[in-house]
C-alpha cells in the first residue's frame, strides 16, 4: 500500500541518513587536528601532506595556521547540525505523512466493507484504528525505525573512527556498553512487549467507553449514571497511561546507568594513559576525540536502545493496524460511484422478486428469515408490520442489497442481485430511518446529503423539500435554506427531522423509497402528517414501509406480516386478512 512516491521520499531520507552520518564523523574527527593545532602549530605546520593546502591558502608560517583551522572546525560543526537539523525535518514530515496514508486507507477500506461485517464488530476498534493506533504507528514504529538505521550507520562509522585511533580502547568499551545494553533490552524486551499490548488493547476500550457514555448522554444524565461511564473509562484509561509511562521509562533509563559507567571508564582511561606516558599534553589529543567519540557514542547507543524498545511496544498496535489494513474491498468503488457505467445497471422497471428467502447473522446464529418469497411490483406500497425481533428490518436490509441472503434467490427485474450489481441497485434506493442523520451543516446540505455544498442544485432542494411538505418551514426560517441544523438537528423537531429525510430520498431521485419506522417516534398527529407527505409522493414511486402498528401502513397496497422471520399473513397479494 507505501506509493511510489513515499518510496521515493524514504529512498531519499535514506541517502541523507548517509550523508549526515559522514558528516557527523567528518566533524567529530575533525577535532584531532583541532587539538594538535591548538597544541603545537609547529608540529602540524611540518606534516608534509598538509603543505599543499599551506600553499592553496598562502599561509606560510605556523602560527597562521590557528585561525582558518578553527573556522574549518566550526563550520564543520555547523554543516554536520545543519545535515541532521534536516534530516529531522524531512524525516518528522515523512512518517506523519506515512501516519496520515495509514489513517485514511484504514477508514477508506472500513466505508467499503459489506455492512454485514459492520453490523458485526464494534465500531471502536475501527475507530481507535483511524485515530489513536495510527499515529501509535508513526511514533512507535516509523520514527523509530528510521532512527534506528541512522543510529546503527553512525555507531558503525564511528566505531570504525574510533578502533582506527585506538582499537584496544575503542574493543574494551564497545564491549563493555554493547554487553549492558544488551542484558537491558534481554531483560526489558517481555516488559515492553506486555506494555505495548495493553496500550494498545486500552485504547479500544477507550474508545467504546467514551462512544456509549456519551452517545447515549441524555440516558446518562436521567439515570445519573455517569459514575458508572467514568468507572468504565477509567478502568481503562488509567492501564493505559500506566503502560505509556512504565514503556517510556524502561525505553529511556538505561543512559543514566550507562553514561556513569562511561565517565568512569574514561577516567581510569586518563588515569592509566597519564601514568604511562611522558608528557600529559601529548595524550590531550587522543582523550579529547575518544571523550568526545564516547559523548556521541553513549548517546547514539541509548537512541538505538530506545528506538528498538519503541518497535518493541508498538508491535501490537502494528498488527491491529495492519488487521485492519488488511480489510479487502468487498464493494467495488466502480459500481458505487454515482458516474459509473457499469455494465451491470439495474434499473427497476418491473418487480423485487423474493425466491425462498433465508437468512442468518452468522453461521452459528439461528435463522431469522426463513423461506420468504414476495413480489413486489414497481410503484406499489407495501408495509411490513410484525413484533419487535420478527425480522422486519433483516428483510428490508437483504431488499436494499445490505444483507446478502443466506440462501434463496433476491432478484430485480429479472437478475439476481449480487455484489457485481448490487452498488447500481443501492443507487436506486432511499432509506429513511427512525431518526434520521443530520450532519451539523446547512438545510439544503442535509437535503442534498453527501454532496459538496458547491455542486447542489438548489432547486431540487426547493422541490424535494416542497413535496417533503417542508419548504414552508425552511422559508419562514431567516436564513432559509442555509440555516445550520445544530449537531443531530437539534434545533429541528421530530416531524421536521423525518421531512428533511423524506426530502433527502425525493433529492436522490430514487426509485424505492424504505421507511423504517420513520414515523413511529411521532405524535399520532404528527405520524398522520408526515404520513400525507408520503401518500402525497409521485405514484411510480415503490415504498417499502416498516411499521410497528398496522393504522400506520393502512394505505399500502400490500401488506406482509412477520413473525420469527416467517410471513404469516398478506393482504393484496391476492390475499387479504
Ligand atoms: N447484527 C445482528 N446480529 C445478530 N442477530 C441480529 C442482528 N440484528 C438483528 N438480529 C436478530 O435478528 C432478529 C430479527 O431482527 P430485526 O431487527 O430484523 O427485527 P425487527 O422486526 O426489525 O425488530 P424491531 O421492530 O425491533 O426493529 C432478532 O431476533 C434479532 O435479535
Amino acid at each position: 500500500m507505501i506509493s511510489k512516491r513515499r518510496k521515493i521520499q524514504y529512498l531519499f531520507v535514506l541517502i541523507l541518513i548517509i550523508m549526515t552520518a559522514f558528516a557527523e564523523v567528518l566533524s567529530l574527527g575533525a577535532i584531532i587536528p583541532f587539538l594538535g593545532v591548538l597544541i603545537s602549530p609547529d608540529k602540524v605546520f611540518e606534516i608534509e601532506t598538509f603543505q599543499v593546502v599551506w600553499i592553496f591558502f598562502g599561509i606560510t608560517s605556523s602560527n597562521q595556521i590557528l585561525l582558518p583551522v578553527t573556522i574549518f572546525f566550526t563550520l564543520g560543526a555547523f554543516v554536520s547540525g545543519g545535515f541532521r537539523l534536516g534530516l529531522l525535518f524531512l524525516s518528522s514530515r515523512l512518517s506523519y505523512a506515512v501516519g496520515a496514508d495509514i489513517s485514511i486507507e484504514i477508514y477508506r477500506r472500513t466505508l467499503y466493507q459489506p455492512y454485514s461485517l459492520h453490523v458485526s464488530r464494534n465500531s471502536a476498534d475501527v475507530i481507535s484504528g483511524i485515530t489513536a493506533k495510527a499515529n501509535g504507528v508513526v511514533a512507535y514504529v516509523l520514527q523509530p525505525l528510521l532512527t534506528l538505521v541512522s543510529s546503527i550507520l553512525l555507531l558503525v562509522i564511528i566505531s570504525i573512527g574510533l578502533v582506527a585511533l585506538d582499537p584496544i580502547v575503542t574493543t574494551v568499551a564497545f564491549t563493555l556498553f554493547g554487553l549492558i545494553y544488551l542484558i537491558i533490552a534481554l531483560q526489558a524486551k517481555k516488559k515492553l512487549l506486555r506494555d505495548g499490548q495493553i496500550a494498545a488493547h486500552s485504547q479500544t476500550i477507550l474508545q467504546k467507553s467514551l462512544q456509549e457514555g456519551l452517545g447515549a448522554i441524555r440516558d446518562v444524565i436521567l439515570d445519573g449514571t455517569q459514575k458508572f461511564y467514568l468507572n468504565l473509562y477509567s478502568k481503562a484509561d488509567i492501564p493505559y497511561r500506566r503502560a505509556l509511562g512504565n514503556s517510556q521509562f524502561t525505553s529511556s533509563s538505561p543512559r543514566y546507568s550507562v553514561e556513569a559507567i562511561g565517565i568512569m571508564v574514561m577516567a581510569i582511561f586518563a588515569y592509566q594513559l597519564s601514568k604511562s606516558s611522558d608528557s600529559l599534553l601529548s595524550i590531550i589529543p587522543l582523550l579529547g576525540s575518544l571523550a568526545m567519540g564516547a559523548q556521541r557514542l553513549l548517546p547514539i547507543l541509548q537512541q538505538s536502545y530506545t528506538a528498538w524498545a519503541y518497535l518493541k511496544i508498538g508491535k501490537s498496535t502494528l498488527s491491529d493496524v495492519i488487521q485492519l489494513l488488511d480489510q479487502p474491498f468487498h464493494i467495488s468503488e466502480f459500481d458505487n460511484s454515482s458516474n459509473s457505467v457499469s455494465p451491470y445497471v439495474i434499473n427497476l422497471d418491473s418487480s423485487i422478486v423474493l425466491k425462498n428467502i433465508s437468512f442468518r447473522y452468522a453461521e452459528d446464529l439461528p435463522l431469522v428469515i426463513e423461506n420468504i418469497s414476495l413480489n413486489i411490483e414497481k410503484g406499489k406500497r407495501v408495509g411490513f408490520i410484525g413484533k419487535t425481533g420478527s425480522g422486519k428490518s433483516t428483510l428490508v436490509d437483504i431488499i436494499m442489497g445490505l444483507l446478502p441472503p443466506t440462501s434463496g434467490e433476491f432478484l430485480v427485474d429479472g437478475q439476481v442481485v449480487q455484489s457485481t450489481n448490487v452498488g447500481s441497485w443501492q443507487k436506486n434506493i432511499a432509506h429513511v430511518p427512525q431518526s434520521i442523520y443530520l450532519s451539523d451543516s446547512t438545510i439544503s446540505e442535509n437535503i442534498a446529503f453527501g454532496i459538496p455544498a458547491e455542486e447542489i442544485d438548489l432547486s431540487r432542494v426547493q422541490e424535494a423539500a416542497r413535496k417533503a411538505q417542508i419548504s414552508e418551514h425552511i422559508e419562514s426560517l431567516k436564513h432559509g435554506y442555509n440555516t445550520i441544523v445544530g449537531e443531530r438537528g437539534i434545533r429541528l423537531s421530530g416531524g421536521q427531522r423525518q421531512r428533511i429525510g423524506i426530502a433527502r430520498a425525493l433529492y436522490k431521485k430514487a426509485s424505492v423509497i424504505v421507511f423504517d419506522e420513520a414515523t413511529s417516534a411521532l405524535d399520532n398527529e404528527t405520524e398522520k402528517a408526515v404520513m400525507d407527505s408520503i401518500d402525497g409522493l409521485g405514484a411510480e414511486l415503490t415504498i417499502l414501509m416498516i411499521a410497528h402498528r398496522l393504522s400506520t401502513v393502512e394505505n399500502c397496497d400490500m401488506i406482509v406480516r412477520l413473525e420469527d422471520g416467517k410471513i404469516v399473513e398478506q393482504k393484496g397479494f391476492g390475499k387479504d386478512f
